[in-house]
């Protein structure tokens, strides 16, 4: 936690996320907006003008902002990344879909400044996480599958949080250990499998849910967010946790063991 005031920097201020972290920066008390910036020309959101992404690295140097907030795409992260190490501002990012070598960016990014990635900012999902866990574990030789469900501008799949939870999964379950993407066709199940179903469809915020089965029973265990709210509070919440911390990779578990995310 900063202990004092919390400005912060948001890059991708036109997006869905982008603008609900700046509304909720702007509702919540003690939180100032220094710096917003988006790719494409976009109006002032909630108040607060946006400027052209080209400029960030002037803008970070001036306003030093405590914590740069991003939910963008993969590429951006990186290059905001890059920028945030320059100017030495920690950097708070939900945006999914890296392919490793951009992982590897935003880790060497992470030397210089603290860096913290989620794919999720929600607390019931890292309470999910935690459940499905002790399930998955508790229940050897069950059969599990994943779903997520989201809305159909959504362009990663599958979403950041369902690859968090596979990982979750094999984390406990050494049989299980291959990704069955959907099934078409003459296409049993086998062992080892875990399957993996990505749905796009109208507005919905974000939802996954993890099936175990077997032994004659079922286990279902999903969550649904409301709305982006729920996301924005919880990279604010980070941000708040980050600023001032040493230079590493974190993680929104740090922020939620910490207990002291100013909630
Ligand atoms: N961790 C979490 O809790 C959550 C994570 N997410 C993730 O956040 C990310 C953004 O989601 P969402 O807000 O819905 O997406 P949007 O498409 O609504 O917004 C994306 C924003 O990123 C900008 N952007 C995209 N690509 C580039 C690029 N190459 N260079 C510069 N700017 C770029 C866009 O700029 P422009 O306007 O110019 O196109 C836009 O401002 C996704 O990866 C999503 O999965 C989403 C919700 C919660
Ligand atoms: O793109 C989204 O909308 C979301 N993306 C994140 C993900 O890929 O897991 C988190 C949330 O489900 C919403």
């Amino acid at each position: 936690m900063s202990g004092g005031p919390l400005t912060v920097a948001v890059t991708g201020a036109g997006g869905r996320m982008g603008r609900e972290v700046i509304s909720a920066a702007v509702d919540r008390e003690g939180v100032a907006v220094e710096v917003a910036v988006n790719r494409t020309p976009t109006d002032p959101v909630a108040g607060v003008a946006v400027e052209d992404a080209d400029r960030l690295d002037e803008l970070l140097a001036a306003a030093e902002p405590d914590a740069l907030v991003d939910f963008t795409g993969p590429e951006s992260a990186v290059a905001y990344a890059e920028a945030c190490a320059d100017a030495g501002v920690p950097m708070v990012t939900g945006t999914t879909g890296f392919a490793d070598a951009q992982l590897d960016s935003l880790r060497a990014a992470s030397e210089s400044v603290p860096v913290l990635k989620a794919s999720n900012f929600a607390r019931g999902v890292a309470a999910l996480r935690r459940a499905v866990r002790e399930a998955a574990a508790a229940l050897p030789g069950y059969d599990v599958e994943l779903t997520e469900t989201h809305h159909n501008a959504k362009r990663d799949a599958p979403s950041g949080t369902a690859k968090s939870i596979l990982d979750d999964v094999e984390s406990v379950r050494d049989d299980l250990d291959r990704r069955v993407h959907g099934r078409e066709g003459d296409a049993p199940r086998e062992e080892g499998e875990i399957g993996v179903h990505a749905r796009r469809a109208g507005d919905v915020t974000g939802a996954h849910e993890v099936l175990l089965a077997g032994n004659r029973e079922t286990l279902e265990l999903t969550h649904r967010a409301g709305d982006r709210g729920v996301f924005a509070e919880g990279a604010l919440d980070a941000a708040d946790w980050l600023a001032g911390r040493d230079p590493g990779w974190y993680g929104f578990g740090d922020v939620l063991d910490a207990g002291d995310a100013g909630v």
